[in-house]
């Protein structure tokens, strides 16, 4: 749980110093609402995303498996602002340990619902996969574009990042990866 009388205090406060009436019709339930929200958006914050690991199914398959297009939403850390896009998790499962694949979407979710960076997502979802399943390799792709980027400084709407974390065998094995990201891209 969030603080919420907390959150309301500070909304309240940051409606007064931007020149606001936080006690006008319209923002009167504002500061209540963004508690509720920030609930919702930091939930990642009170989950450690090895859990989604912790039932693993036995099935003999030492090839890719890929789930692409993961769409997620995160919160800048340094403005807190959206950040959003698409996440691409690959991994290669080793001795039979197969994860349930929506457990992968799950700990893109999570690890994205907290104040954050691109590249800790990336990075956060593979060593999770790699520590957790214990896979020959794991490749996370994360696309996205900074609301921070955008609508204020420097700009640039459409422009997008794009962050790789690569593990394990695919690592050194030059033709593993690229088949990924040529999956990726298709
Ligand atoms: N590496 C990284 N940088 C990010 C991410 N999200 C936002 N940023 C950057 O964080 C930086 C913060 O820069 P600062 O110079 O401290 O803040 P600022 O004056 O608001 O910077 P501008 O955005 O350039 O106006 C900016 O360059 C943002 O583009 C992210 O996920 N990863
Ligand atoms: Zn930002």
């Amino acid at each position: 749980m969030v603080d919420h009388e907390k959150i309301q205090q500070a909304v309240r406060m940051i409606l007064e110093a931007v020149g606001e009436d936080p006690d006008r019709e319209g923002l009167a339930e504002t500061p209540a609402r963004v508690a509720r929200m920030y609930e919702e958006i930091f939930q990642g914050l009170k989950i450690d995303p090895r859990e989604y690991f912790s039932v693993i199914f036995s099935e003999d398959h030492e090839e890719l498996v890929l789930v692409k297009d993961i769409p997620f939403y995160s919160t800048c850390e340094h403005h807190l602002v959206p950040f959003f896009g698409h996440a691409h998790v690959a991994y290669i499962p080793k001795g039979g340990r197969v994860t349930g694949l929506s457990k992968l979407a799950r700990a893109v979710d999570m690890v994205a619902k907290r104040p954050q960076l691109q590249e800790r997502i990336t990075s956060l979802v593979a060593d999770t996969i790699m520590g957790e399943l214990e896979p020959h390799g794991v490749v996370v792709v994360v696309e996205a574009e900074h609301m921070c980027m955008t609508m204020r400084g420097v700009k640039k709407p459409g422009a997008k990042t794009i962050t790789s974390a690569v593990r394990g065998c695919f690592v050194d094995d030059a033709a593993a990866r690229a088949e990924v990201f040529s999956l990726i891209k298709g």
